[in-house]
């Protein structure tokens, strides 16, 4: 069976979520690097597989899929089905589906519709978004209580979907996480404990933290 083929950018959070769960079911993927910033996406040999133009996607066996947390339950359920990281019994799933809808459409949305304006445009800070995204935040502060992991006593996708998030929330500097101890000793545990964590997200994420430190310092510069 051929590899997974990953297309892919570093430093990308999504992107980052899908190769840890990758690396938890012990899949190789075989990657092929899309730079955004020069438009590689939109090339028509990518378009056509995907025609969103959106990453992470993946080919598997000539089956075309993209949306991380789509991904993330796709691998799971071909290659571990019955696993504890997606489990079967329907309460633990939905609520492993909660977090994942959660991180989708609340917390990593209100960080982009925050800091994407400002780091890839010229908007300038927004007080009113900046409360949207700690409101998030506090949110999952309160579902992490003092669970060890996302959704409940197991390690899960979810898991995966929001540390590649609060890591990016976490680089980007624009958020003390320290007002939130439930996500700072859940986020310290997984950096300790997740195998992979390392290769699979930092590796990524020092890309992502290079890039933020040279918009800060073309931000200070044009003060
Ligand atoms: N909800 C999607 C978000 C994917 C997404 O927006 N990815 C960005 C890069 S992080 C992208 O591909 N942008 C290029 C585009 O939308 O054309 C997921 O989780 O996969």
């Amino acid at each position: 069976m051929p590899d997974i083929e990953l297309y892919e950018m570093q430093g990308s959070a999504p992107c980052r979520a899908v190769r840890l769960t990758a690396r938890a079911l012990g899949k190789p993927l075989t990657a092929h690097h899309l730079d955004l910033m020069a438009g590689e996406h939109l090339k028509p040999e990518f378009v056509k597989i995907n025609p969103q133009h959106t990453i992470p996607t993946i080919v598997d066996d000539g089956f075309a899929l993209w949306e991380s947390r789509t991904i993330m339950r796709y691998l799971v359920n071909k290659y571990s089905k019955g696993s504890s990281l997606y489990p079967e019994e329907p309460k633990a799933r939905a609520l492993v589906d909660q977090r994942l809808d959660f991180d989708l459409g609340t917390l990593y949305a209100k960080y982009a519709v925050y800091f994407y304006p400002q780091v890839f445009g010229t908007a300038p800070e927004n007080a009113e978004d900046l409360k949207k995204l700690n409101e998030a935040l506090a949110h999952l502060n309160t579902f992490l209580g003092e669970s060890k992991y996302a959704a409940g006593s197991n390690l899960t996708i979810a898991d995966f979907s929001l540390v590649a998030t609060i890591s990016t929330i976490d680089v980007s500097d624009i958020v003390d996480l320290k007002q939130y101890p439930n996500i700072v000793k859940w986020y310290e545990h997984l950096q300790s404990s997740v195998e992979g964590y390392g290769e699979e997200n930092l590796a990524g994420l020092e890309n992502f933290r290079s890039f933020i430190k040279e918009f800060k310092a073309k931000k200070a510069a044009a003060k």
